[in-house]
């Protein structure tokens, strides 16, 4: 990739591993992230979200490859990169003695991109006061104060970690709204974590899966649904036979049919299990959460 591409490209990383604690927690990951993206960052407890979105905006330096933002390293970026760049971290870091008012004063000066008319829309629609000490707001105010101050200058890439944790569930809609109009908009880059998969889904672009600090999924969220199927079949094949089909994440075998969620689906496959006896193959979509449940070994899937 040339150095004129690398500079329109907001999120680049390459071959990254970090290592916390003399552990390595995320390896070999390598993908990017460009202009109007929305990618949602999905993964179980500890699998390295934070670590990843942390490690990305530079905040520690990975152990080998590099993560770049707009081609700069993001352990070096120039102070205008970082104006371009709006965060909410997973957990509060606002001044509990100020007042939304101060800090908007205080952002203002350190912004040139400030947009007052967005503040002016977002706060009432967030119910949210001015003037109230933030240490007396609830989590939810909180986590409203900190998405409304990452993208009151307007930012070309958002880096949302878990920001819908301590909504209830009107704010959350209002939010993916807001950001789904943001996106559109702007044209900005967006990425974000979350365990709501349902939320996820009515938004992202692009969906990223973490496994063990592995990138086990980055692919566009319209490919995973027509390539992540159940496939409902017909006639005895046995568990043998099915071992041999590649990519499946769950199957459920009788004499007289079964039922599979295979990843990968295309016509071959299909081709694969009308050769192994299977009949009357039926393939059907499935929903992002439960794509995410089977990707994790389908315990708990529908
Ligand atoms: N400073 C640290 N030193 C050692 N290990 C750490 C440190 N910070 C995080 N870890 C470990 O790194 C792993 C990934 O943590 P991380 O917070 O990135 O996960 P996560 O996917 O964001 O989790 P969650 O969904 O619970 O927020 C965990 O096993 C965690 O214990």
């Amino acid at each position: 990739m040339n150095s004129v591409n690398t500079l329109k490209i907001p999120v680049q990383i390459t071959n990254l591993q970090r290592q916390l604690g003399g552990q390595t927690i995320l390896q070999d990951i390598t993908t990017q992230v460009r202009p109007g993206d929305v990618v949602g960052l999905l993964g179980k407890n500890g699998s390295g979200k934070t670590t990843l979105l942390e490690t990305l905006l530079g905040f520690g330096a990975p152990a080998f490859g590099q993560c770049q933002l707009w081609g700069e390293k993001s352990t070096e970026l120039a102070p205008a990169t970082k104006q371009r760049i709006g965060y909410v971290p997973q957990r509060d870091e606002l001044p509990g003695e100020m007042t939304p008012k101060q800090l908007f004063d205080l952002y203002r000066q350190l912004r040139p991109e400030w947009n007052d008319d967005l503040l002016k829309q977002l706060m009432p629609e967030w119910e949210l006061s001015e003037g109230k000490r933030i240490r007396r707001m609830s989590e939810g105010q909180k986590q409203k104060l900190a998405i409304v101050l990452a993208v009151a200058h307007n930012p070309d890439l958002l880096v949302l970690d878990e920001p819908v944790a301590s909504l209830d569930p009107i704010a959350r809609r209002q939010f993916f709204q807001q950001l789904m109009d943001y996106a559109c908009r702007e044209h900005t880059a967006i990425i974000f974590s979350s365990h709501i998969v349902s939320d996820m889904e009515r938004i992202v672009s692009r969906v990223w899966c973490l496994q063990n600090g592995t990138l086990t999924c980055d692919q566009p969220l319209d490919t995973l649904y027509e390539t992540v199927v159940r496939v409902d079949y017909s006639g005895a094949l046995t568990d043998k036979a099915v071992i041999g089909i590649d990519q499946i994440l769950f199957s459920q075998n009788s004499p007289h049919g079964g039922q599979l969620v295979i990843k990968d689906w295309n016509d071959a496959k299909r081709e694969q299990l009308l050769s192994l006896g299977a009949s009357q193959v039926k393939a059907s979509g499935l929903s992002l959460e439960d794509i995410f449940l089977y990707w994790h070994g389908g315990t708990y899937a529908n």
